[in-house]
């Protein structure tokens, strides 16, 4: 089985991402939404993507971004893949990668099987579908460290390229990657102290726990 590709996501600090390139992840996360407690300032993105350089895949994470706020984030983020986290169309994720000429990342929040065929109408769409809990209307759509029925994904056939999240920790990783064989797992309230405060040690637990999987 070919190995499993890792996004720590919500990285706020010149530590995490050291951490998160010392620990070998594929991708790391930077979100640009203002209500998170994750959320970057342009010149903090800056900061951080200058630091990082090419040594780890840079996605930005919005939700229902207008071409501004994708604008900001692709240019101080020097970004890899646009992650759309909210309630885009397939129409809207087509226009965004037509626009910026970035792979595309829409995230599917999940709570029963049919959100899983959903994920279909975007395979023209999206590079990758990021299939993710459904948090409680009013909270955050995602780094709520809540799970979904994992059982929903096994044997799941993907059109496209897809990833796991929502509720990783190093303690369940490996339980999620052998109950729906994910090719790439998402992380970041799993990988944290409070929240948007990462643990340097959890993010190296997490990568060690992926690749012994
Ligand atoms: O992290 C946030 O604050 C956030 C805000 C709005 C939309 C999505 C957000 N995060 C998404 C992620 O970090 C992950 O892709 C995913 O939801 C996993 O989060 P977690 O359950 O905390 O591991």
């Amino acid at each position: 089985m070919p190995s499993v590709q890792i996004k720590i996501c919500g990285l706020t600090t010149r530590e995490a991402l050291d951490a998160a390139i010392a620990a070998r992840a594929d991708y790391c996360g930077f979100v640009f939404y203002p209500p998170s407690p994750r959320t970057l300032t342009p010149v903090a993105a800056r900061d951080l993507a200058d630091r990082a350089g090419a040594r780890i895949g840079k996605v930005g994470l919005f939700v229902d971004p207008d071409d501004a706020l994708l604008a900001q984030g692709v240019e101080a983020g020097s970004l890899d893949a646009i992650q759309l986290h909210g309630r885009e169309t397939p129409a809207r994720a087509a226009e965004v990668r037509a626009r910026f000429g970035l792979p595309v990342w829409k995230a599917i929040p999940v709570t029963a099987a049919a959100d899983i065929e959903r994920a279909a109408e975007y395979r023209e769409a999206a590079d990758l579908i990021l299939f993710d809990a459904r948090t409680p209307k009013g909270a955050l759509p995602g780094g709520m460290g809540l799970k979904f029925d994992w059982s929903l994904l096994a044997g799941y056939d993907s059109p496209i390229p897809w990833g796991l999240a929502g509720g990783l920790t190093p303690h369940n990783v490996c339980e999620a990657i052998r109950a729906t064989r994910a090719p790439l797992v998402d992380t970041s309230s799993g990988v944290e102290s409070a929240p948007g405060e990462k643990d340097i040690g959890k993010i190296a637990a997490f990568c060690a726990a992926v690749r012994s999987a």
